[in-house]
């Protein structure tokens, strides 16, 4: 996830970007998006925002080892990590996010905690994508929405492509087709003020091929088994979270 919001803010530009990990290798991979790298955590105190980008059982490790003054902000996004944990290990302003892979590309979908959250950081989230203001009590519900959505869109994309290839087009032509048909439509929603039920009648003309199609997705469990894969992805959000509680 660190890289990939590197490789974004890079996109952007504006930023002058650092990246730290002790493992080289790791280091190597990004060289060619950042201005520095470091194995040296000290040089996070450098930073005007650090972002805390490694798994959960790891983070309590790494803020024993982040030194970070009074006047830098650092942003945790790992799942079920709450923002007071973070908060008692240091100095620094602390503002929980849930963003996702797509910040590599500038589309990233984000929630951000009211609590601690400054212009510089919304400024940062702008530049990759689009974020929401949540509670923080909405960050379990976000991180299975947005931060694990992406998986689920893939396997959505990969339904539609396979659609595709079982009626006849190579591979590659049924991928591209699938996953910007899914890019449209997502654009559609987002830029459009009609309801997604009104743009899905707007697709069905009558007597056409779309509305045999939905009819098949409409006597389906589809939607109930994403809503499913929602709400575990949220619950397991809740068992990180767990993790923390007498921490
Ligand atoms: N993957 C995703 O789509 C999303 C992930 N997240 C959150 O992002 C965080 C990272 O997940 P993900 O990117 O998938 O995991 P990765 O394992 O890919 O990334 C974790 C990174 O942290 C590095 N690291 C481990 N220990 C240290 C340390 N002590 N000091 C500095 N760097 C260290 C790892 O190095 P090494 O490889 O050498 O161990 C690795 O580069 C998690 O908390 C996750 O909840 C949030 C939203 C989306
Ligand atoms: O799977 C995970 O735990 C992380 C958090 C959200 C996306 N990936």
């Amino acid at each position: 996830m660190g890289s990939a919001l590197l490789r974004g803010l890079a996109r952007a530009g504006g930023y002058h970007l650092t990246a730290i990990d002790l493992d080289p290798e790791a280091l190597d991979a990004i060289e060619d998006a950042v201005d520095e790298t470091s194995e040296d955590v000290a040089a996070a105190r450098e930073a005007d925002i650090v972002v805390l980008a490694v798994k959960p059982d790891v983070a309590p490790a790494v803020l024993d080892e982040l030194d970070l003054r009074g006047g830098q902000q650092l942003v945790t996004l790992a799942a079920g990590l709450p923002r007071g944990f973070v908060d008692e290990r240091t100095d620094a302003s602390v503002v929980r996010i849930m963003p996702n892979l797509a910040a590599e590309t500038g589309n990233m979908a984000a929630a951000a905690t009211n609590a601690g959250l400054t212009d510089e950081v919304r400024e940062m989230l702008d530049a990759v994508g689009e974020f929401v203001e949540v509670d923080e009590s909405l960050m379990h519900v976000s991180t299975a929405v947005n931060g694990s959505g992406p998986a689920f869109a893939f396997y959505l994309i990969d339904a539609m492509k396979q659609g595709g290839i079982d009626g006849g087009l190579d591979p590659e032509q049924a991928e591209t087709l699938a996953a910007q048909t899914f890019k449209g439509a997502a654009e559609t929603v987002l830029r459009d003020d009609r309801s997604v039920d009104e743009l899905i009648d707007a697709v069905c003309s009558p007597n056409g091929t779309t509305i045999e199609g939905m009819d098949v997705l409409w006597d389906s469990d589809a939607d109930e088994a994403v809503e499913d894969a929602v709400a575990a992805a949220e619950r397991r959000s809740r068992e990180l979270a767990e993790a923390f509680d007498d921490a």
